[in-house]
């Protein structure tokens, strides 16, 4: 395979976001009177969305449904002060990023985390020029494995789906790259596991980074 552009998911993928999305949670549920979890729990709540994760966080009562969209919106600002906190690119990544856009790929972002936030990750752990898109969940598309953000960012970059990668480290992303006709690459240092990516249809897996550009350029 030859690709022209990639398109990385980026929780579990490019950056370890679990601490603090897991501190940050977890903080809103103190503050209700709710149960926490491990971070390790969040490895699974993570994945679809701000409003699943916070869903699957929360316990399934009348009173924690009624307070909802406060708490969501609560959530979303602790985060955005302290996402940088415990964040870091996973070993290997920003090298990687480096020598795919010095080999001319067209690269770019695609989360399900709310486009504002995704941003702002970005900025702050990537030089300026690494990726022509990064986007986030917006109101006017369904979350992944929906293909409407991939192909958004097609068009935008004149990216034809079969001359493009995505790579992620959940089913939603390799769902999302078989829904939107994109190549189906898996990693293994993320939040999941091999079977998971397999079962989803990821038609290479990479253990490292290293490995990965292999996939990536062979
Ligand atoms: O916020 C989420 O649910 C997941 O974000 P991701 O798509 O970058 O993994």
């Amino acid at each position: 395979m030859s690709f022209t552009g990639i398109i990385f998911d980026l929780d579990g993928t490019l950056l370890n976001t679990i601490d603090d999305l897991a501190d940050s949670c977890n903080r809103q549920l103190e503050k209700y009177g709710f149960p926490t979890h491990p971070a390790e729990a969040y490895r699974y709540f993570v994945g679809n969305g701000v409003v699943k994760l916070v869903e699957r966080a929360l316990p399934d009562s009348r009173e924690a449904h009624s307070i909802l969209n406060t708490f969501i919106r609560d959530f979303r600002a602790d985060y955005k002060e302290h996402c940088f906190d415990k964040t870091r690119p996973y070993p290997g990544i920003l090298e990687l990023l480096e020598r795919l856009r010095r080999d001319g790929m067209i690269l770019a972002v695609l989360s399900n985390k709310p486009d504002a936030e995704t941003k702002k990750v970005v900025r702050y752990f990537f030089p300026k020029e690494q990726f022509h898109c990064a986007a986030g969940h917006k109101e006017e598309f369904d979350v992944k494995p929906d293909p409407a953000g991939v192909r958004a960012i097609l068009k935008k970059l004149d990216l034809k789906p079969e001359d493009t990668a995505f790579v992620g480290d959940t089913w939603i992303d390799m769902q999302t790259a078989v829904n939107s006709g994109c190549f189906p690459v898996g990693i293994l240092w993320g939040f999941r596991d091999r079977k998971e990516l397999e079962e989803a249809g990821a038609r290479r897996i990479a253990a490292t980074a290293e490995e990965l550009y292999s996939i990536l350029r062979s």
